[in-house]
């Protein structure tokens, strides 16, 4: 059976952030995710990761102005210096929370702009980023995300993260592979997340339509546990799903272990 992380920008949304830590726990989750650790002092988190035994699996690099919509800033040639800025940044968070894997949010393509010159920025940035971070044992995923939720987002499927990999050239840049953003775009899970096992660095779950828990679309989550325990995927799995209801009620899947059957 995967290990599950709770993603706790998305889940225990009924009660403050800082108090999502225990409330992961009482669920049964080992691990955590979130977007990002930045608004928060990093000896108050540890303290909420080693008061309950929870494991700091993935948070993202800086994405720029989130508030007023940016989605990453890696494609955007006049931010170079402040990527390479929330790169250190991020990785000081990782260090103080023992997080090994990082995510790079790529970026919305601006109106007009050149898709060469943006490829090519978002190389030079990830080169760097990759080459960093694997100085201290941290890997670095990009995410492919559907262009339903955000419409211009620069990667949004499997083959390009691959060729995007093979271009930057690292042994230190893999996939954050989210069933969801996936299902939307291009089907196919099982066989793609079995022949790109070896970049598949992290997977995250959630139903379609909806973004709901799994159980809650069309998509066969009993099916693909077990796919994934077949392939041998030993990474972890972030809950990242707009519970239905409580979080609590949402999790049911998950507490109830239905899947193992
Ligand atoms: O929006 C998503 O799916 C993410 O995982 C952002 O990191």
């Amino acid at each position: 059976m995967p290990k599950f992380a709770a993603n706790l920008t998305m889940l225990f949304n009924e009660m403050p952030f800082i108090d999502r830590f225990a409330a992961a726990k009482a669920a049964g989750f080992a691990g955590v995710e979130y977007l990002f650790p930045y608004d928060f002092d990093k000896a108050l988190l540890r303290e909420q990761l080693e008061a309950h035994g929870l494991t700091q699996v993935l948070h993202n690099l800086p994405a720029g102005n989130w508030a007023a919509g940016e989605r990453g800033i890696a494609i955007l040639p006049e931010r170079t210096a402040e990527f390479r800025d929330g790169v250190f940044r991020a990785i000081d968070y990782a260090k103080a929370l023992d997080c090994d894997q990082l995510n790079c949010l790529v970026g919305i393509a601006p109106v007009d702009a050149d898709p060469h010159e943006l490829q090519e920025t978002l190389v030079g940035n990830l080169r760097f980023a990759a080459s960093t971070l694997a100085r201290e044992n941290i890997k670095l995923l990009v995410e492919p995300i559907n262009t339903l939720d955000i419409p211009g987002f620069f990667l949004n499927g499997t083959e390009q993260a691959v060729q995007l990999i093979a271009e930057v050239r690292s042994n230190n840049l893999f996939i954050q592979y989210d069933i969801y953003h996936m299902q939307i775009m291009e089907g196919d899970l099982a066989r793609t997340m079995q022949e790109y096992l070896p970049q598949i660095a992290h997977i995250q779950l959630a139903d379609n339509p909806g973004r709901h828990e799994p159980g809650t679309g069309e998509i066969n989550y009993p099916f693909l546990f077990r796919h994934l325990d077949a392939i041998g995927y030993r990474g972890w799995i972030g809950c990242e799903y707009k519970p239905r209801t409580t979080t609590l009620e949402g999790l049911s899947w998950h507490a109830a272990r239905t899947f193992e059957t």
